[in-house]
This record gives structure tokens, C-alpha cells and sequence, in this order.
């Protein structure tokens, strides 16, 4: 039933340069978690502190209650054992086939046999829909194949917790919502506590149960997907439209009467329906024969309310788009 991380007061920086500071979030346990953000914010940073990878200056992260900043070493090696990364290409040894690959956290961390091995990188391999290129090398086979090569090597000692870094980047539209099912699905299945770093609005919309946006140093909010998606506030507004009108600017933040005007001209019609004039997107579901652990029922009763909600305020919306 994965596990929850709590950070409270978390501050890391390089040198002088503060990448974030003062970030407190739950993600909670067996939930889908997405975080949000200009490039260069510090997403990568987040998830590598997460795992213990970078030390923060400041702060706490109790994962499954104990504090992986105060741990030594040793512990924290244990501690890391609960954790699954996908990286960015996949993160696989090129010279390597991927049943090697996958195969590799087993022989490296644990003592089974080649046989119990086999039986685990083959049941993996299957639930990512690899089965049959065991013996293909990562250079022949296409990027999104490679992530899902990645995220079986990142199942094979069954994680409490997943991070995803960018797990779309690359990959066109199509593939990107098949690799959006497996990842709903997966949870469904795995019931591990998931963050998912993307830069892909359509799959923040639909995947995750929890939101969260990094700007400007800090997390500017962190909460259940539909808060975010209905958010008046104008960085949360700005990233999820992908406009440029608003307080993020090309490489720096923008001065403020800039901003005032730019949201000004965006026209007051915008504030009336959920950011972007949009509908909030149905939840992505669990595939069929799925069978959905049983905090689905209240996923399934939130969506139901959040629908009735909207249902009720379309007379007034589209009164406001007559008018
Ligand atoms: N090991 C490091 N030493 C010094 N600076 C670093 C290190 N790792 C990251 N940084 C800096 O931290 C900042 C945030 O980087 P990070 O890769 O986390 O951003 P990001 O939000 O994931 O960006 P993108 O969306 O483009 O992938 C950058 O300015 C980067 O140069």
C-alpha cells in the first residue's frame, strides 16, 4: 500500500544559488503526485533529494515516518530500497540487453536465483508490454520503449514509491496516453505512492489525484488536481494554459506592472470557467480488468461531485458567454 513522504522546511541550494527553499507537501501514500514548473526550477533537484541522492541545507523528509536527512549512510541504503526511479532516457547500461538491464537492482540487491530472477523480470517485462524483446539492446529499440524498459527495471524490487522524471519527454501525443494508462494502471495495480515530474499539461490534467507547481524559488501550491485546475492564482493559471501572459517570464520573472497589464488584456470572460475556458478533465481510469484497490471508490465519488458541481454552475457560464 506504498508509503507516505512528508517534507516539511525543505531549503537546498548550490552554493549561493537557493534552488528552492522552504517546501512543505505530504505526498500521500498510494496516491499519483505530479509536480509541476518552468524548466530550471529544480524539479530533478526535488526528486534526487527526495531519494536521499542530494542532501538539503534545511528541513525534513519522513519517509514512512523516519527522517532519510538525518540518516547515515547505511541507512539510507535501506531506506532508498523502498524507492523506484524512472530517469529521463531510461537510464539504461547501453552494452546491456534488457532482460540484463531489468534483471540488474536483482543481482545487484538481493540473493535469488536465476530462476526466481527470470520468473520476476519476465512478470515485469509483461506488465510494461515488453515481453519478446528480452534480448534487444537499448540502442534498437524506440524512446518509448526505453522508458518502459526503465520503468520495469525500476518494479523489480517492488517499490513503495515511484519518481518519474519527465517520463513523456520525447515521446509523441499517442504513446505519451498509453504510457499515461500504464501508469494509472500500474498504480492501480502496485498501489505505490507515485510523483511524477513532467512538463505535459494534458497528462497533469488527467493522471494525477495531487498537483503541485514550483516557481520562483518556492512551491507555489500543492493539492488535490481539481484545486489546481480551478485555481485563480496567476502562475498556477499561466502554466497550465502554456500561455505567455502572466508572471513567468522567458528566463526571469517578470516586473509587475508588466504582469497586471498582460492579465488585464487576457479579458475578463477567462475568469469565469476553470483555467483555460476548459472543462475539468475527467480523471484517467484503470484499464479494464484492472481491479481497482479500494480508495478508487472515493477517486470515483470526488470525480462524481466535482461533475455535479460543474454541472450546476454551466447555466450561469454560459449566460456569461452570451452576455
Ligand atoms: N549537482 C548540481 N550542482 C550545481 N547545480 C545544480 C546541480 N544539479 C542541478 N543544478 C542546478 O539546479 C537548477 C535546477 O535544475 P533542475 O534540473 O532540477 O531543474 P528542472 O526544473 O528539473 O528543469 P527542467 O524542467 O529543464 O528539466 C539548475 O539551475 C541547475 O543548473
Amino acid at each position: 500500500m506504498g508509503v507516505e513522504i512528508c517534507v516539511e522546511g525543505l531549503t537546498k541550494s548550490f552554493g549561493h544559488q537557493v534552488i528552492w527553499q522552504d517546501v512543505s507537501l505530504t505526498l500521500p501514500a498510494g496516491e499519483v503526485s505530479v509536480m509541476l514548473g518552468p524548466s530550471g526550477t529544480g524539479k530533478s533537484v526535488f526528486l534526487k533529494t527526495l531519494v536521499g541522492l542530494l542532501k538539503p541545507e534545511r528541513g525534513s523528509i519522513k519517509v514512512a515516518g523516519r527522517d532519510i536527512t538525518k540518516l547515515r549512510e547505511h541507512d539510507l541504503y535501506e531506506v532508498r530500497k523502498l524507492f523506484g526511479v524512472l530517469f529521463q532516457d531510461g537510464a539504461l547500461f547501453g552494452s546491456m540487453n534488457l532482460y540484463d538491464n531489468i534483471a540488474f537492482p536483482l543481482r545487484e540487491h538481493t540473493r535469488k536465483s536465476e530462476s526466481q530472477i527470470r520468473r520476476i523480470v519476465l512478470e515485469k517485462m509483461d506488465m510494461v508490454g515488453l515481453i519478446g524483446a528480452e534480448g534487444k539492446l537499448p540502442g534498437e529499440i524506440s524512446g518509448g520503449m526505453r522508458k518502459r524498459a526503465g520503468l520495469a527495471r525500476a518494479l523489480v524490487l517492488d517499490p513503495e514509491i515511484i519518481l518519474f522524471d519527465e517520463p513523456d519527454s520525447g515521446l509523441d501525443p499517442v504513446r505519451v496516453a498509453y504510457l499515461n494508462q500504464l501508469i494509472v494502471d500500474l498504480n492501480a495495480q502496485i498501489d505505490a505512492t507515485f510523483l511524477i515530474v513532467t512538463h505535459d499539461i494534458a497528462s497533469a490534467r488527467q493522471v494525477p489525484d495531487n498537483i503541485g507547481l514550483l516557481f520562483r524559488r518556492e512551491l507555489v501550491m500543492f493539492g488535490p488536481r481539481e484545486k489546481l485546475l480551478t485555481s485563480d492564482e496567476p502562475v498556477v493559471r499561466q502554466f497550465l494554459n502554456g500561455r505567455m501572459q502572466g508572471p513567468i517570464g522567458m528566463a526571469e520573472e517578470k516586473d509587475a506592472a508588466q504582469v497586471e497589464q498582460e492579465l488585464a488584456q487576457l479579458g475578463d470572460g477567462e475568469h469565469t470557467t476553470t483555467p483555460g475556458g476548459q472543462e475539468l478533465p475527467p480523471r484517467l481510469l484503470p484499464g479494464p480488468g484492472i481491479t481497482r484497490p479500494p480508495r478508487w471508490e472515493a477517486i470515483a465519488r470526488r470525480e462524481a461531485e466535482v461533475h455535479r458541481k460543474e454541472r450546476k454552475a454551466e447555466p450561469h457560464r454560459k449566460e456569461v458567454a452570451g452576455a
